[in-house]
């Protein structure tokens, strides 16, 4: 199958609906309660956004654990994920993906009242299948494209950052103008929220993440990195050139897109880099992010997954102890403190 503009139309959105701010109201929220389930990357921002729009949240977790603590550091009343499932109207997942089926089907799917939504803030569970929940609840997404702290700190900020909406059951009819009011109590509606499917999201979310914004970005620095030195030029001038400036280079694009950034930098970086960087960054690679699309939308990638999941993630493991190994760790957590970022 190709993979060409025409295959975008197969998740059933062509024109981008967006809604802003002023376009979306809180009211579907008054008088309901947010069970926020997990106090991680996204529960902790979800949980400390949406109190702070007005709106009643009642977290829910493992008893005794380290997110217990903070929760209650941050002035929650933490309760077991049953309790907190029983009390919520709106139940938010934001436990790890592959924890999700098991904590939902014993502690969650048991407390659903009919007219009750489930939230996710990512659909991989929905999409493939593994979380199947009951006809008479609504079951929604908001799905930021943020890392969750960012959620947070944008909030704070009176930005918010992006978001895709998506309603895979609307049991109450009225599943849209919740899944709209959530995703301005978190503060994404600022920023703008963009309507998707359960497929799409899923879908371009895995891609995104592997092929640019984890794996792609972090290959693309550590190999920038480990080519200058090898040419026998210091560690430390390889991090500020390959790394650090990586996100400043990233901020100007962020604020003013590739041409604003390009009218930043100096004519011979506009001149080497866009004669050289197609040539570095070719076709290959664009093929190659194509067959790691296809696995996704195949499904072959979750399955893959899935197995590394119920095997303890050895390989997650692995991977994750070599990165600490790195070079680029080592100069890079050195130079990080001297700039103040890091203790
Ligand atoms: N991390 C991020 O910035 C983003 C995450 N998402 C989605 O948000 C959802 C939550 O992801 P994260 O915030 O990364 O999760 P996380 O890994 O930060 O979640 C940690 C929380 O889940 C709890 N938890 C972990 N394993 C558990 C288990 N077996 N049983 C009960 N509780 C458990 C921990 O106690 C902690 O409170 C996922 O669906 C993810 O795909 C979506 C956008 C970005
Ligand atoms: C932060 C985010 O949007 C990701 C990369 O999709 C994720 O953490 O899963
Ligand atoms: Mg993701
Ligand atoms: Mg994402």
């Amino acid at each position: 199958m190709g993979l060409n503009a025409g295959a975008l139309r197969r998740v059933g959105v062509t024109v981008a609906q967006i809604w802003k701010d002023s376009d979306v109201s809180l009211e579907p929220l008054k008088g309901r309660k947010v069970a926020i389930i997990g106090y991680g990357s996204q529960g902790r921002a979800w949980a400390l956004n949406i109190r702070d729009s007005g709106v009643d949240v009642v977290v829910g977790l493992r008893p005794g654990g380290k997110s217990w603590e903070l929760a209650t550091k941050d002035g929650f009343e933490p309760k077991p994920i049953p309790e907190a499932a029983k009390e919520g109207d709106v139940i938010a997942m934001l436990i790890p993906d592959m924890a999700q089926p098991e904590i939902y089907e014993k502690y969650v799917e048991p407390n659903l009242h009919e007219g009750n939504a489930l939230v996710f803030a990512h659909g991989f569970n929905i999409h493939y299948g593994l979380i199947k929940p009951p006809k008479n609840v609504d079951v929604i997404m908001v799905a930021p494209k943020s890392p969750g702290p960012k959620v947070r700190e944008a909030f704070l900020s009176g930005r918010g950052v992006p978001a895709l909406v998506a309603v895979h059951q609307d049991y109450t009819g009225k599943a849209w103008d919740l899944v709209l009011a959530l995703a301005k109590a978190l503060g994404c509606t600022r920023a703008g929220v963009i309507k998707t499917t359960f497929k799409e999201e899923t879908e371009s979310d895995l891609i995104g993440e592997q092929t640019v914004l984890v794996g792609g970005l972090m290959e693309l620095l550590k190999k920038g990195f480990e080519n200058l030195v090898e040419l026998g030029y210091q560690p430390e001038v390889a991090y500020f050139e390959a790394i650090n400036e990586a996100k400043l280079i990233m901020d100007l694009i962020w604020q003013y897109g590739f041409y604003g950034m390009l009218l930043r930098v100096s004519d011979t970086a506009k001149y080497g880099g866009l004669t050289v960087g197609p040539k570095v960054i070719d076709e290959h690679v664009k093929e190659n992010m194509k067959k790691a699309s296809e696995r996704v939308i195949s499904g072959e990638f979750a399955k893959e997954w899935v197995e590394e999941y119920k095997k303890g993630m050895p390989t997650l493991k692995e991977l994750m102890e070599k990165v600490k190994e790195h070079q680029a760790e080592k100069v890079g957590k050195e130079l990080r403190k001297l700039m103040g970022l890091e203790e």
